[in-house]
């Protein structure tokens, strides 16, 4: 279990995170979802030791270790840019953590192959970096994370540079990981599918505070606001409005309160336009599978009763 319990940190007078509480349990993905500049990767740097907070603690299963350096936390990440060194081979790459830890070479290099064996990656033991695919460097980086048996990963926008299919399947193989392993781990992205496929929870992170903290489906129901709803890239958002994607409905269900609205193809998407005079301009985007079933001319209804308001 993972823990930050009130963590602040100013940039001079700038508040980048602000009296942050999360936990993240053994097993668990938790993202924090944000737009740039939001202080995705400075909590994660905090969560690292690489920067101290100006209050609170971090906490990792039981222990406070806040004030440890961070080649003591036994805590792995993975960047963006995978941070892999050309001037090694694949497993020096991965033996590079123990090695650093004070491990012998044929120790380190004994663990490193163990673990390319599992990633499925044995056959490019001795290659070069360059020599590998993107989704191979990524793969190694994971190896080279997950050989030191971190006690958290943390995960910094490890997928924004690979193609759709890779992404996926990589998306899968860390969630199988980090289960397997039983650790916690934490995501950052900006990416609303991506957090909702991987994590059990998502944070919604803005300006260095935490404005909703909850599990995917119970925040694309409930945005808190529409700044939340905003982040996590759901359509249908006015201000004092969000119309979620399950209260638009073709079929009149008996008992729901409904409004008749008329359905159009756009160039690129279907467009809704909602007939309630009460709610001015509003027009509702539907998913193309929803879209689909509808006719150019087709009645849909929303169920108002999934109709979340904001104050
Ligand atoms: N070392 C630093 N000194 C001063 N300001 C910093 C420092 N590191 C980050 N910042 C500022 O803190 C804010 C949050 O930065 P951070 O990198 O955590 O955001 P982010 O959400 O990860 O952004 P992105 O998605 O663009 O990577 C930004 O305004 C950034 O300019």
């Amino acid at each position: 279990m993972f823990t930050f319990q009130n963590i602040t940190k100013k940039f001079g007078t700038r508040t980048v995170a602000n009296q942050i509480n999360l936990s993240v349990a053994n097993g668990e993905i938790l993202t924090i979802l944000g737009a740039s500049g939001s202080g995705k990767s400075t909590l994660l740097h905090l969560a690292a030791g690489l920067l101290q907070p100006d209050a609170g603690d971090v906490w990792l299963n039981q222990e406070r270790i806040t004030n440890r350096q961070p080649e003591k936390r036994e805590i792995a990440m993975m960047f963006q840019d995978f941070a892999l060194l050309p001037h090694l081979n694949v497993w020096e790459n991965v033996a590079l953590g123990l090695r650093l830890r004070g491990e012998k070479k044929a120790v380190a290099r004994t663990a490193a192959l163990r673990i390319l064996v599992e990633m499925g990656l044995q056959h490019a033991s001795e290659r070069t970096i360059t020599q590998l695919s993107g989704g191979e460097q990524q793969r190694v980086a994971l190896a080279r994370a997950l050989v030191v048996s971190p006690k958290l990963l943390l995960l910094d926008e490890p997928f924004s540079s690979l193609d759709t299919a890779l992404r996926q399947h990589l998306q899968h193989e860390i969630s199988q990981w980090i289960q397997q392993k039983n650790i916690p781990a934490i995501l950052v992205s900006h990416d609303p599918a991506e957090a909702a496929l991987m994590s059990q929870r998502i944070a919604l992170l803005e300006n260095g505070n935490i404005i909703q903290c909850d599990t995917p489906n119970q925040l694309f129901a409930q945005p808190v606001s529409a700044q939340a709803a905003r982040l996590l890239g759901c359509l249908n958002v006015r201000d004092d409005v969000y119309i979620p994607q399950q209260a638009i409905q073709f079929h009149h269900e008996k008992g729901s309160e409904c409004e008749i609205l008329r359905c159009f193809k756009q160039p690129f998407a279907w467009r809704v336009e909602w007939m309630q005079p009460s709610f001015g301009e509003l027009v509702a985007w539907v998913n193309d599978d929803v879209a689909q079933r509808l006719g150019k001319t087709a009645r849909v209804w929303i169920d108002l009763s999934k109709v979340i308001y904001f104050k």
